[in-house]
């Protein structure tokens, strides 16, 4: 179902500030630093924290109604919190959170038995979802007797047993390792891609007949490969407030700044079209692409991956008055994703290399050296602004409406 997510929570110092909708079979990613406010904010949509303003709308129903303090409406009891347990939605952390003393079918079963479903008609429809997650052999173990990997599947299990109108999955993949990861990342993909879910239930003979609607999706995560693999748009917190959101090859591909830019692992300079060939940037580096730059004059991201850029002594290249070139200081060398990570002194770029090729140049902190990149790795867009600052119209019309932003979705 479609949730409409529109609140302000004051815990201490940190401010959460969110505006976002997603609609019925969506999945959003929301990637953010520690503290940026992501489990804030699920916590409020599931019920588990009262926000200080705001609204939740899940499908038409208000679930969370809760007006400025300031405002009169609050004393005419137009506020409103329906319980955590009373909303139809699913939540899933990084912990399974299984009852150690059932079975997996009976702690499949235990989320159906609570909506009222017999019991022998709650175990069958338990097994279907244990065999969906690939686990039928595992149905009479106890959690203990399960792996991380399986434990979690078997949640997943659970919480989608229920066809909740909404799915919160909190960093789900956080406490597993990377193979086990990777199952469970697949695993939710595919139930994930099934749109249809509670139609497809229903005609499997295991759904409850009562939705038709396929759930709205919201996964928290740090790692941008869940976002890539799961989710269809992705938002990016910080500091509380959402500063990008949009589908994923835009947000992830085309970052609106170096924070972004940094979150999803790329190098973002700005700069400025001068040529149909070349950007400069005002540190006076150019930069040219094999794709076409947008008119002269505009105001342009410069992206490319660490990987792209090489690192030699100064001395064994040419002169780097080419595009693509510029002489620098290595300042650290460190682990990376993919090899050594190198940064460079009054530098934002980081480069990535094989130790090898490090250990073949001898390369160290300090040395002066000269970087540069293939034009095929650079991307050059118009510079995106953040989410820009709208006011917003409100979702419920008893709530006053309060300008602040940023605002809704961008397309
Ligand atoms: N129970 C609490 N009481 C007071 N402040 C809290 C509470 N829980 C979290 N906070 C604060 O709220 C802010 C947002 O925390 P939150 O856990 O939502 O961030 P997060 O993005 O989920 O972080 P992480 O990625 O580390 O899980 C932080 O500044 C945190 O210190």
């Amino acid at each position: 179902m479609m949730v409409d997510v529109d609140l302000l929570v004051h815990r201490g110092p940190f401010t959460l500030d969110v505006s976002v909708s997603v609609a019925p079979g969506e999945t959003l990613a929301l990637l953010g630093p520690n503290g940026s406010g992501k489990s804030t904010m699920l916590a409020a949509i599931a019920g588990l924290l009262t926000p200080d303003r705001g609204t939740i709308v899940v499908g038409g129903k208000v679930l969370t109604q809760v007006a400025d303090a300031s405002d009169a409406s609050d004393a005419l009891g137009r506020n409103s919190q329906v319980p955590a347990h009373r909303r139809r939605i699913g939540l899933l952390g990084q912990d399974p959170l299984l009852f150690p003393h059932l079975s997996a079918l009976e702690n499949v079963a235990f989320g159906l038995r609570s909506q009222g479903i017999t019991a022998s008609l709650a175990r069958a429809r338990a097994r279907q979802w244990i065999e969906d997650v690939g686990l039928a052999s595992f149905a009479d173990r106890r959690p203990a007797e399960l792996s991380g990997g399986q434990q979690q599947r078997i949640a997943i299990a659970r919480v989608l047993a229920t066809e909740p109108d909404v799915l919160l999955f909190d960093e789900p993949m956080a406490a597993l390792d990377v193979q086990n990861a990777s199952l469970v990342r697949t695993l939710l993909r595919e139930r994930l891609a099934d749109r249809h879910a509670a139609r497809h239930a229903t005609a499997a003979g295991r759904g409850t007949g009562r939705s038709s609607v396929a759930p709205a999706t919201i996964v928290v995560t740090h790692n941008v490969v869940d976002a890539l693999v799961l989710a269809d748009r992705v938002a990016i917190l910080d500091r509380g407030r959402i500063i990008d959101i949009g589908v994923v090859a835009r947000v992830l591909g085309q970052p609106a700044n170096l924070f972004a830019a940094t979150l999803v692992g790329l190098n973002l300079i700005e700069g400025i079209v001068e040529t149909p060939e070349l950007v400069r940037t005002p540190d006076g580096r150019r930069f040219s692409s094999e794709n076409q730059l947008p008119p002269v004059g505009t105001e342009v991201s410069v992206v490319f991956p660490p990987s792209a850029v090489t690192v030699s002594r100064e001395a064994s290249m040419p002169a780097p008055a080419m595009p693509n070139s510029w002489r620098a200081t290595l300042e650290l060398l460190e682990p990376g994703a993919n090899g050594i990570r190198l940064t460079f002194c009054d530098d934002t770029v980081a480069a990535e290399a094989p130790p090898t090729e490090l250990l073949a140049q001898r390369l160290s902190a300090g040395d002066a050296v000269t970087a540069s990149i293939d034009p095929a790795a650079v991307t050059v867009y118009p510079r995106r602004p953040a989410v820009p600052e709208v006011p917003k119209v409100p979702e419920v019309p008893k709530v006053p409406a309060v300008p602040k932003g940023p605002g809704k979705d961008l397309p």
